[in-house]
């Protein structure tokens, strides 16, 4: 898939390590969303977003939880007063799938220019 079609394109089940991307697709995917970086172990995609306030800061983490919901994939987070700290991470793979670089694109999509 194109970079740029990952915001409109949707999570499928995908579940074995033949869905677990490689580090080149990784990093081309990356390229094209920015703030996000590979977490410590590999195995995931972060960033943290900031807000001016917790309202806006529980505003975000509740229109994540529906693009999560209607995705059926859902990321860990680290929520804070002015911040929320967002994980990807394919459990069924082991590793990044496809579903978590459609999700982030979905969210950047979300929020808009930042
Ligand atoms: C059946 C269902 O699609 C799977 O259990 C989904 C649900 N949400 C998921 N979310 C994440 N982050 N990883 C998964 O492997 C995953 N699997």
């Amino acid at each position: 898939m194109k970079p740029d079609e990952l915001a409109s394109a949707h999570c499928a089940p995908r579940k074995g390590k033949e869905h677990a991307l490689g580090a080149a697709e990784v990093q081309r995917y990356l390229d094209h969303l920015p703030g996000w970086t590979l977490s410590a172990d590999g195995n995931g995609i972060v960033k943290t977003y900031r807000f001016e306030d917790f309202h806006r800061t529980m505003a975000f983490v509740n229109a994540v939880a529906w693009i999560a919901h209607v995705e059926d994939h859902h990321p860990d987070f680290k929520v804070s007063y002015p911040s929320c700290e967002l994980h990807y991470s394919t459990h069924d793979v082991g590793g990044l799938s496809l579903n978590d670089f459609i999700c982030a694109a979905r969210v950047e999509s979300l929020i808009g220019p930042h």
